[in-house]
């Protein structure tokens, strides 16, 4: 490697082992190397074995930071730390945080009234009217400060079931004071807020530990205030630990109905409710017949699993992915296991369940038939594709060595003229599994998890081998890297460029990657390389384009002649495969025009006339090539200077 790249190699190489870096930092190293270990290899600095031998290591090294469940080592939660960074601003879908802190409260006049009356051994001085409680869960300041608020009142006895160990501070505030207190603190919320280095929240999923199942309440209830966030924060930040942690209570249904259970058994001396809090008492009455999640296991699977569309909606609540979260999954988990999707691979168990499921279920292929003769013309592209696809994939034994197929095959071209359709007919006569992804799916369906998909991706894939993943508009996937692009697409990037380049070094994976684009232009070089075979999807020529209108026509009552037909191929040039099924449609609705808007009504489907050469002449009054000359020459010089064809 040139010497300026062994610099910057052996700083990070020392950023990594100071042991100082975070894993976000970590991460960030790992992966610069790959790509220095990429450039170096591309740039015949490195051998292909040492290349390859090196690209393991630090590839491994860089997989056991990502799918680390460590969070002070690994970055199973780092799309959530990094999509937070990069708002850097707060926003109407950030948590709520609480201005009061433990400071207000102690400087709170009666606060600092009971303090005083404590202290000087004073009894009965706690007594207000005793119509509100604020609990503040803290431990860690309770051995100097709970003593003067304990005032004999315990929540042992909801605490338990629940799980929260804390110790309780209430105070018994007097009328005025709850006027101040509830001035600051929105309804829902649960705790005040203390030191806020010490109880700061949690950003996205312990959050759920409040809200999956119940109402939020109006009164602090039951809830461990700022210490338990903390306690659900360190036990719930990995999936197996938050598993964990819901299935040792009872799990997050039992905690719900503790908590409606709360509500509706108000503390003795207590009994001010809230209206919401009686909305809760009563809902859960009203519900009290109907089987709750987790009392029986069969039952489970008839509950209807909630996205968040049903729960009222405001500008301050949360946002809520359409994904089912891993917690809702786990809560419902606790008493129906046998809902949670069955991972057999064991290559596949670093993976998050979920995602697994998503991919198999969404982008597994299982679309309707698509044989060779569907496409019409593209003869080069089909052999093309026939030798390096269908035959390797059916006799592995034969396509060996230099006759080893590429990993991976670009299929550009202009819109409409097939490339989907080939995709497609891969999948059916392959023999192979078939995923299909479009980019956009990755970049915005799954925003923060595009990475993880990625990789759960090809895992999957390398379990279903032979396999062929195929990436429509692959272009808003692998667009050429600039500087002001969003971080999570830059890593997704930089993700697939990793696992494209796994794959074709691998020489036993049996895995091809397919991409398609009309934009071949805008591919970013690095991965222009790894798409070894890059074929030219024109516009159908003459034959092709009859071909297009005989199947079509095929299915349909015509009397078109030989010569007509001719004359519709000659007046179509430059259309695409997708203007030529856009004219039939179009010829097709002739015979319909023509019908008397009084006769439409009865007329029978025989007496349509059929259709005629008369209505392709209408038709193309109407219907225009979508592709310019100007467009194609780009697509041919293209082809001339990347294109593989002849
Ligand atoms: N060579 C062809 N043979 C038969 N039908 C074709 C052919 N090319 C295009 N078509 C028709 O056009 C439709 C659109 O084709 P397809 O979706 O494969 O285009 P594409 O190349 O993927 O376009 P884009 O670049 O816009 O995604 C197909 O469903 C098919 O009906
Ligand atoms: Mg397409």
């Amino acid at each position: 490697m040139s010497g300026a790249h062994l610099d910057e190699w052996q700083r990070r190489s020392f950023d990594i082992s100071s042991g100082n870096c975070t894993p976000e930092q970590t991460a960030d190293a790992y992966r610069a190397h790959i790509l220095s270990i990429q450039y170096a290899w591309a740039s015949s600095q490195l051998s292909q074995a040492g290349m390859a031998s090196l690209l393991g290591t630090y590839s491994e090294r860089y997989a056991a930071v990502l799918d680390s469940d460590d969070p002070r080592t690994g970055l199973n939660n780092y799309a959530e730390s990094a999509l937070h960074l990069a708002r850097s601003q707060r926003n109407y879908s950030d948590k709520w945080e609480s201005s009061l802190t433990m400071d207000n409260v102690l400087e709170l006049p009666c606060v600092q009234r009971m303090m005083q009356a404590e202290a000087g051994g004073g009894k009965g001085s706690l007594v207000a009217p005793a119509d509100v409680n604020i609990s503040v869960g803290l431990e860690s300041r309770g051995n100097s400060l709970s003593a003067p608020f304990t005032g004999g009142r315990s929540e042992a006895a909801l605490l338990k079931p629940i799980g929260l160990a804390q110790s309780k501070m209430e105070v018994n505030n007097s009328a005025s004071n709850l006027a101040n207190i509830s001035a600051v603190r929105p309804s829902g919320s649960e705790g005040i807020s203390g030191n806020p280095n010490l109880f700061s929240r949690p950003s996205a999923r312990p959050q759920s530990v409040f809200s999956s199942s119940v109402p939020p309440q109006g009164n602090p209830g039951p809830s461990g205030g700022t210490q338990n966030y903390q306690s659900s924060l360190s036990s719930t930040s990995n999936p197996s630990k938050r598993k964990n942690f819901y299935n040792s209570d009872g799990g997050d249904v039992g905690r719900g109905s503790q908590r409606c259970q709360a509500a509706s058994d108000p503390r003795p001396g207590s009994n001010f409710k809230t209206a919401r809090e009686q909305f809760v008492v009563d809902q859960h009455k009203k519900h009290s017949h109907q089987p709750q999640r987790g009392q029986a296991p069969g039952m489970a699977a008839t509950v209807k699993k909630s996205l968040g569309a049903n729960r009222p909606r405001g500008a301050f609540s949360k946002f809520v992915s359409p994904i089912p979260r891993q917690e809702e999954q786990e809560g419902g988990a606790s008493c129906s296991s046998n809902q949670e999707p069955q991972i057999l691979d064991e290559r596949l168990k670093n993976f998050e369940p979920k995602i697994v499921e998503l991919i198999m279920s969404e982008i597994m292929d299982h679309g309707p038939p698509v044989a060779w003769d569907d496409i019409a013309g593209l003869e080069f592209a089909k052999t093309t594709i026939k030798e390096i696809v269908v035959w390797p994939m059916l006799r592995p034994d034969i396509f060996t060595g230099l006759r080893g197929p590429p990993k991976g095959i670009l299929l550009f071209g202009p819109p409409g003229t097939g490339k989907t359709l080939i995709g497609k007919c891969i999948a059916c006569q392959s023999g192979a599994t078939f995923f299909s992804i479009s980019a956009s799916s990755l970049t915005s369906k799954w925003v923060g998890e595009g990475e993880k998909m990625v990789r759960a991706l090809f895992a999957i894939a390398r379990c279903h081998q032979p396999a062929v993943i195929f990436i429509d508009e692959i272009d808003s996937l692998l667009s050429q890297r600039t500087d002001g692009e969003h971080e999570s697409s830059r890593r997704i990037k930089t993700e697939f460029l990793v696992q494209l380049d796994g794959a074709a070094t691998a020489a036993e994976d049996r895995i091809l990657v397919v991409g398609a684009t009309n934009r071949p232009q805008e591919i970013d070089e690095a991965a222009r390389r790894r798409l070894a075979k890059r074929l030219y999807i024109p516009l159908p020529e003459a034959a092709a384009r009859r071909q297009i209108i005989t199947n079509l026509m095929a299915q349909e009552r015509n009397q078109l002649r030989e010569q007509e037909l001719g004359s519709v191929v000659t007046a179509t040039e430059g259309f695409s495969g997708a203007d030529m099924t856009q004219l039939c449609r179009e010829a097709a609705l002739g015979p319909i025009r023509s019908i008397q808007l009084s006769d439409i009504a009865t007329i029978t489907a025989d007496q349509v006339r059929p259709i005629l050469s008369g209505d392709f002449q209408e038709a193309l009054k109407t219907v225009r090539p979508s592709v310019s000359s100007k467009d194609l020459e780009l697509y041919e010089d293209w082809n001339k200077t990347f294109g593989c064809g002849r």
